[in-house]
This record gives C-alpha cells, sequence and structure tokens, in this order.
C-alpha cells in the first residue's frame, strides 16, 4: 500500500487535513515510500485549502497540501488505497469507479481492527437477545441496557467523520483529532504490513 488516497467533499478541509497530517505521521514513524494525496467527490480543482484546516496543519507540524482536487480516474487509477471520509464518499466512489470496488473503504472501518467490531457486534446481539427474553417474561430492562446498546449501535454505525465545513476553528481541530488518531492506526497497520 505505498499510494494512499484520502476523499472528501470538498478537499478543503477533511481529506487535506488528512494528507498533511498523515506525512507527518509517515515522517515520525519512519515510514519512507508512502504517497499520499487527497481529492473530493465534489471539489473544484485549485481552490485554497480552507483557513482553520491550514491552522490545524500548521500547529500539528503536518504539510499543507496543494489546492483542492476533483476525485478523476488518473487519480483513482495511482490509488492503491482510497480511504473516504463518510460512507456516502464511499458508496459514491464505487458507483462512479466500480473497477477499484476492493480498494474503497471508509477511514474509519479500514483502520478498526475486525475483531474489535466483531466484539461490538457480539455484545450487541447477547443484549438484544437479553432484552427480548427480559421482555418475553415481564421483566424490567434496564437503563444501562438500553443505553448500551445506543452506544454500541452507534459506534459501529458511524463509519463518518463529520463535515467541520463552515465550523469554528475548535470543530476543526476535534475533526483534525479524530482523522488523526485513525491515522496512528493507519501507520501501525501499515508497518505490520511491511
Ligand atoms: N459546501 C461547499 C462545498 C464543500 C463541502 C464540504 C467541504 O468540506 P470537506 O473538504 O471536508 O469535504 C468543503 C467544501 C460549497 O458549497 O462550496
Amino acid at each position: 500500500m505505498n499510494r494512499i488516497l484520502f476523499v472528501c467533499t470538498g478537499n478543503t478541509c477533511r481529506s487535506p487535513m488528512a494528507e498533511g497530517l498523515m506525512r507527518k505521521i509517515l515522517a515520525d514513524e519512519g515510514l519512507a515510500g508512502i504517497e499520499v494525496r487527497s481529492a473530493g467527490v465534489a471539489a473544484q480543482d485549485g481552490t485554497p485549502i480552507s483557513e482553520h484546516a491550514a491552522t490545524v496543519l500548521k500547529s500539528n507540524g503536518g504539510t499543507r497540501p496543494q489546492r483542492s482536487a476533483a476525485l478523476s480516474p488518473s487519480t483513482v487509477e495511482w490509488a492503491e488505497l482510497i480511504l473516504t471520509m463518510t460512507s456516502a464518499h464511499k458508496r459514491y466512489t464505487i458507483q462512479r469507479f466500480p473497477d477499484a470496488v476492493d480498494k474503497i473503504h471508509t477511514l474509519k472501518e479500514y483502520v478498526e481492527s475486525d475483531s474489535a467490531a466483531a466484539t461490538k457486534i457480539a455484545e450487541v446481539e447477547r443484549l438484544m437477545t437479553d432484552i427480548q427474553l427480559k421482555q418475553a417474561l415481564a421483566k424490567p430492562v434496564t437503563d444501562e441496557e438500553r443505553s448500551r446498546i445506543v452506544t454500541l449501535q452507534r459506534e459501529l454505525s458511524t463509519p463518518d467523520i463529520a463535515d467541520p465545513f463552515g465550523g469554528s476553528l475548535q470543530q476543526y481541530e476535534s475533526c483534525a483529532a479524530e482523522i488523526h488518531a485513525c491515522l496512528i492506526k493507519l501507520a501501525a497497520k501499515l508497518k505490520e504490513a511491511r
């Protein structure tokens, strides 16, 4: 996986932050020879990166990417791994480039180890069964059980990194932190595969 493409909507906020942060992480981790790019499914070529995204990258030591780029057939072909910020980006990219399906993932689902997700799914199923049984026996279901299911389902069904577009610097910082946490896992995965 030596050519990674991050994809978002406008390629001015999330995917450029992912690109810049990833370059820094790769350098810090000594992962040489991995190229990173970004693009947007609804981007125009040449729009400058958002001011807050640039500020966040600067304060994180991330390199500032070039201007925005629209997702193009040549970039998709170039990439060995395409990581999208949301499942909608993933669906769109697969629809447009069906031949690339095997290399398109949401960033979150790609870095989430299968066993961690599997453990969560098993817990949801066990809790659901317990609750159904309790309901059948007219026994009370605790608030704790209900809220645990909601938490697990939220974790499992939200493979999206929300758009900070138009938000405050703080929103960009928290978005960058969310992306950064995923990228640290991505770097570990890339290291392991070497
Ligand atoms: N809403 C913007 C497009 C846009 C959307 C999202 C966005 O954020 P990101 O770069 O993270 O997809 C940036 C730009 C417009 O109408 O021009």
